[in-house]
């Protein structure tokens, strides 16, 4: 397998036309993300394994992988991919994502350099249209209710008759129940989470973008699913992406699939 570079640029953004975000508007968000044009925005859905490095000086990677983060206004999208890409948890004043937003993050998978190029998408409906968009090119979805809010549960469904209908039939999805760690608050129990996610056939877990719980462990999973599909190693032990995030979750219940 070929090396190759990441650039420096580590993220960027695609507003909708109508709703370009402002220096104000971006300053005060309360997980705030950069919004410098990335020049390596993946073309289409295949992984971004073979081609040339595009210069930079940023780390080196093996194999490309395009992740979506979905699910309603205000679960934690952007709060998630922050503490993933920079261990940091921001509270404050919560301002919506506008369009969309990505971040990379180069990981190292049993010796492979997996970079994931994290889109974080606007949950607010009028925007949706632009995340259709971007579906079909997705390799996998990190798709997130939160717990303390009911309404954003019940709407999974809606989110998976989306994904049906934008995405690739063999995308990678993995439901995530996140601010685990507002214990008081909490409304949906981690078994109708579990409960929903097993109808489904999807891996589950719950996270806490605030706290961290969780949160590398399901980008890995990800990237590890990604890297087995992507290579054609048949020495290489099969990786079971339900049986890890079973193995390695942490805070969770025995019978959660
Ligand atoms: N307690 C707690 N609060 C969280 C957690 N994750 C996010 N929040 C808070 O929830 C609010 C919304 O978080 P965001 O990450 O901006 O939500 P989003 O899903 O990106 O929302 P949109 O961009 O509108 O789609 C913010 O006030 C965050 O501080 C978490 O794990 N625990
Ligand atoms: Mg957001």
């Amino acid at each position: 397998m070929s090396r190759k570079k990441t650039p420096k640029s580590k993220g960027g953004s695609v507003p909708a036309a109508s709703t370009l975000p402002t220096a104000a508007n971006r300053s005060r968000l309360a997980c705030p993300m950069t919004a410098r044009p990335g020049p390596e925005a993946l073309p289409n859905g295949t992984p971004q394994s073979s081609r040339p490095s595009l210069g930079g000086t940023g780390d080196f990677y093996d194999v490309a992988f395009k992740v979506m983060l979905v699910g309603d206004s205000g679960v934690g999208k952007t709060c998630l991919l922050v503490r993933f890409k920079d261990g940091a948890f921001l509270a404050g004043t919560f301002i919506s994502t506008v369009g969309i937003d990505f971040r990379n993050k180069v990981l190292d998978v049993d010796g492979t350099k997996v970079k994931l190029q994290i889109w974080d998408t606007a949950g607010q409906e009028r925007f949706r249209s632009v995340t259709h968009a971007y579906y079909r090119d997705a390799h996998a979805l990190l798709l997130l209710y939160d717990i303390t809010n009911k309404d954003s549960f019940d709407n999974i469904q809606a989110w998976l008759t989306e994904i049906q209908e934008y995405a690739q039939q063999d995308v990678v999805l993995m439901l995530l129940g996140n601010k685990v760690d507002s214990t008081q608050e909490r409304v949906v129990k981690r078994e109708d989470g579990e409960k929903l996610a097993k109808e489904y056939g999807l891996p589950f877990m719950e996270t806490s973008a605030k706290t961290g719980l969780n949160v590398d462990l399901a980008f890995t999973a990800i990237a590890k699913e990604l890297k087995q599909r992507s290579t054609k190693a048949p020495k290489e032990p099969h990786f079971r992406l339900h049986d890890y995030v079973k193995r390695e979750g942490r805070g969770v219940s025995c019978c959660r699939l």
